[in-house]
């Protein structure tokens, strides 16, 4: 569904440049459950924004329902049915949280429910403005709710976590699973959260702008927990996982 084909990517470091993306390749399939995780700065958020549009790769292709989107903004891709829930949403002065999603449900039906959803009560942030007043956990639930309403064929979730209370991390995880159970559609979620990890069909490792290593939960969780996977023992100078990134 979507395509990944060498991707590449440098920036600007001083007066040399880093790679942070290396000559990526990965297939994600239709109503499939992919998490992407890895160390910080691996590159995991900057490979998010490629597929959405964000940032333009130095080189490589990208393909969604087999047409050629590399040329494409993320205004299109939105059009096409690619969401993206950022890693650190957007907040819009001037503009209430009934508008934005007015906006994605095309209209008021389903905005309420959205909302419950995600476990804010409509009465109370409804006419909330997006700006600055939300804090960090409610503006991320209030964007799954906006990303949701959209039923996008594709997802891609940017550490749905962060910021969000335990008992409401609970609560948002069962969302994205029951989002992706009733539409089918292709999820992918970059996180470190062992939970979202266990509901993956595979996980992909990216490490140093690379992918390290993919497989499903079953295979790569052990890898992960024991600090074996590949570059991890070495990054983490013999750690576990867990540690490398906590
Ligand atoms: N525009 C940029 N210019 C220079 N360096 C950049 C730019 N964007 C990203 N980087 C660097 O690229 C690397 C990968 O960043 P990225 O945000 O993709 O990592 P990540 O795996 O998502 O990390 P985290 O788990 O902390 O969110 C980091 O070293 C980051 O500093």
């Amino acid at each position: 569904m979507i395509q990944l084909k060498n991707i590449s990517l440098s920036a600007a470091n001083g007066s040399s440049r880093m790679e942070i993306l290396k000559n990526i390749s990965i297939d994600f399939k239709k109503g499939k459950f992919y998490c992407i995780t890895g160390p910080n700065g691996g590159g995991k958020t900057t490979l998010a924004k490629v597929i959405m549009g964000i940032t333009k790769p130095d080189s490589g292709r990208i393909y969604f329902e087999g047409e050629d989107i590399t040329d494409t903004d993320i205004t299109e891709r939105a059009r096409m049915g690619i969401g993206y829930a950022f890693q650190q949403p957007p907040r819009f002065k001037g503009i209430r949280v009934i508008d934005i999603l007015r906006i994605a449900a095309n209209g008021d039906k389903g905005i309420r429910k959205s909302l419950k959803s995600v476990g804010l009560c409509p009465e109370d942030y409804m006419e909330r403005e997006v700006d600055a007043s939300l804090s960090g956990g409610e503006i991320k639930r209030i964007e799954i709710a906006t990303i949701l309403l959209k039923q996008p064929k594709a997802i891609i979730y940017d550490e749905p976590e962060a910021g969000v209370d335990l008992w409401s991390f609970d609560a948002l995880v069962d969302v994205i699973r029951q989002n992706h159970t009733n539409n089918q559609a292709l999820t992918i979620v970059i996180t470190h959260q062992e939970r979202i990890l266990s509901l993956a069909d595979e996980i992909i490792v990216i490490s140093d702008g690379e992918v390290q290593a993919r497989g499903t939960a079953e295979d790569i969780m052990p890898q992960l927990k024991s600090g074996i996977c590949c570059k991890f023992r070495e990054l983490c100078g013999g750690d576990d996982y867990a540690e490398c990134i906590r």
